[in-house]
């Protein structure tokens, strides 16, 4: 197997929670993302999924380089990210070349485009930065083509507009286009169709999907919706990796995640998402809807104050992941013969 574009093991990332400082007390550590390990191939798709909080986008911005992990290695086809990007390495490869490499797109679009330039001259800057050598009419020729590509017709009057005068499903497609012009390895797509009406975002999706084959590019796609999650992966032959409480709990291809879950929480999201059109929707899988706090996550497996299946052995060790056939799960029950068995039920009193 080629190596992959992006390599992350182990990573941390824990942030200093400065609220109580003033009072003079320790800072409290948010333990965003705890001991996750992922590849992201070339031309894969990824989607990231699990409740708000879980640390979804801390991972994704790990992923490509924007956020330092606190411990563990990122590594860039085969390269430590940070290593780089501090001038530690002698690997030849500049963190500018990683930069353009590793894109994103967020929910909100429109923060990330200047609203005092038109669309032709946000979209020259990235033709600027990698092909500088391009004359002006051929990188005009290149905007409208993608332009019109994702469906902005006619391309020369989207052009001339300015962000303001898109909607958001526009704005959308044009921080894709803004995005593709790097000729990027990996997008990092952050919640990039929640902010769309619902009747758009298979459109986007698919719009996606096509280009990433065009282009050649990996998405790594997050997502609350479990749905959307499995529309886009089934659909881009990729995976569904369910984050909680800033851990994997399980990855696998997307079908075998959606109709074959092995973690009990995944369980859980998959009842509580009904677009999936399952036919077991019976009770809630789950013994309590609260969420734990990540500043001060349950003992053993962090699923266990909620989990159905959870039994005592539960409470003293963290499960790390198991393989599953292609899925990996990080529960207790992939072990016959783990001390789980014969421990004792959780209960709620
Ligand atoms: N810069 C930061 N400083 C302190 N805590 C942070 C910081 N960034 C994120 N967090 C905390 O880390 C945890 C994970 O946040 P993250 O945004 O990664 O989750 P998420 O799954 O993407 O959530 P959402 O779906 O709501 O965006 C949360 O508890 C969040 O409050």
């Amino acid at each position: 197997m080629s190596e992959p574009v992006i390599s992350l093991e182990n990573v941390e990332v824990h942030f200093e929670n400065e609220r109580l400082l003033d009072f003079g007390n320790d800072p409290e550590t948010v333990r965003a993302v705890d001991g996750v390990s992922v590849d992201v191939a070339e031309n894969d798709v990824l989607s990231l999924v699990g409740e708000s909080g879980c640390g979804k986008t801390t991972l994704g911005k790990t992923a490509i380089g924007l956020q330092r992990p606190t411990h563990g290695s990122v590594k860039y086809r085969g390269h430590d990210i940070w290593e780089i990007r501090e001038g530690n390495s002698d690997a030849d490869l500049e963190w500018s070349d990683i930069r353009t490499s590793l894109q994103i797109i967020h929910q909100d679009p429109g923060s990330a485009l200047n609203p005092n330039r038109r669309l032709l001259s946000i979209l020259s800057e990235p033709l600027r930065q990698v092909n500088p050598d391009l004359s002006k009419s051929e990188k005009r020729n290149r905007i409208y083509s993608l332009l019109e590509r994702v469906g902005m017709n006619p391309a020369a009057d989207f052009a001339d507009r300015y962000p303001h005068q898109l909607s958001g499903g526009e704005k959308q497609r044009v921080a894709l286009c803004r995005a593709l012009l790097m000729n990027p390895d990996v997008i990092l797509a952050d919640e990039a169709i929640s902010a769309l009406d619902v009747s758009l975002r298979v459109e986007m999706m698919d719009m996606m999907l096509d280009l990433q084959a065009e282009f050649d590019t990996s998405f790594v796609f997050i997502s609350h919706d479990l749905s959307n999650a499995r529309y886009f992966s089934s659909h881009g032959n990729g995976k569904i990796g369910v984050m909680y409480l800033g851990q994997l709990a399980e990855i696998g291809p997307a079908e075998q995640v959606i109709n074959e879950p092995q973690h009990p929480y995944t369980e859980v999201l998959r009842w509580a998402t009904p677009d999936l059109s399952l036919d077991d929707h019976g009770e809630m899988p789950m013994r309590k809807i609260d969420i734990p706090d990540p500043i001060n996550p349950p003992s053993g497996c962090r699923f266990h104050t909620r989990c159905p299946k959870a039994r005592e052995a539960c409470t003293r060790a963290n499960p790390t992941a198991y393989e599953h056939g292609e899925q990996r799960v990080a529960c207790f029950r992939e072990d016959d013969t783990h001390e789980y068995w014969d421990s004792p039920e959780l209960t709620d009193d």
